[in-house]
């Protein structure tokens, strides 16, 4: 057995709540994405974890929803790497639009496949496996050894870049990968083997209402 891989989406940002596309943006929490923070903090507290290292995207929404938790978890001064490559997915053209102005403009069935597909960007911006092509690589090189070492990492971050994160750990196709929705604040507990291969899964929280 190596180390523990900790995944959270940022809660609620101001732009959820308002239903734009986002992307590299860089709205702030809402009132419940700061309660959804801690509440994802708490259910890390009781699971009784903690971390060695923190990483988290260079947008305000997951710094904070990172230092919520860290806070909760009674470590709030732990070392804490940002980068850009966690970043949420560029949502190019879309992003400041309503994602049901834009559906009423390109069809459900379109904006779907922008949202959720492996390999569609919507235009000018990311697919998932473009954002991946970033992820990865920082994955591999920067939170993989750490993890593999037998450390504790907790990773804050944002729908799209856990999505490609999730989808390589969870061993998901690019079909199934349409189907996968990260809801906010939910912690997800991975145990990784040394061969980095996942040893096993826990979601500290409730997924089902993620859409
Ligand atoms: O960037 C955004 O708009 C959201 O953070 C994620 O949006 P999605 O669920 O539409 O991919």
């Amino acid at each position: 057995m190596s180390g523990t891989l900790v995944l959270v989406r940022h809660g609620q940002s101001d732009w959820n709540l308002k239903n734009l596309f986002t992307g590299w943006r860089d709205p702030d929490l809402t009132e419940l994405g700061v309660e959804e923070a801690k509440r994802g903090g708490k259910a890390l507290a009781d699971y009784g974890i903690k971390f060695d290292i923190a990483f988290t995207s260079s947008l305000v929404r997951a710094q904070r929803t990172c230092q919520l938790v860290l806070d909760a978890v009674g470590q709030s001064s732990l070392e804490t790497t940002r980068d850009q490559a966690l970043n949420e997915r560029d949502y190019g053209d879309l992003s400041g639009l309503n994602k049901d102005d834009a559906r009423k403009k390109w069809g459900e069935e379109q904006v779907h496949i922008w949202r959720r597909s492996y390999d569609v960007p919507p235009p000018g911006g990311e697919s998932l496996r473009d954002t991946g092509a970033r992820v990865w690589p920082y994955y591999l090189t920067d939170i993989l050894p750490r993890v593999l070492s037998g450390e504790k990492v907790l990773v804050a971050a944002h729908g799209n870049s856990l999505r490609a994160l999730v989808m390589v750990l969870d061993r998901l196709t690019k079909e199934e990968v349409l189907n996968l929705n990260l809801a906010t604040g939910v912690p997800m507990v991975y145990k990784l083997k040394s061969d980095s291969t996942v040893a096993s899964k826990e979601v500290l929280g409730d997924m089902s209402g993620a859409h």
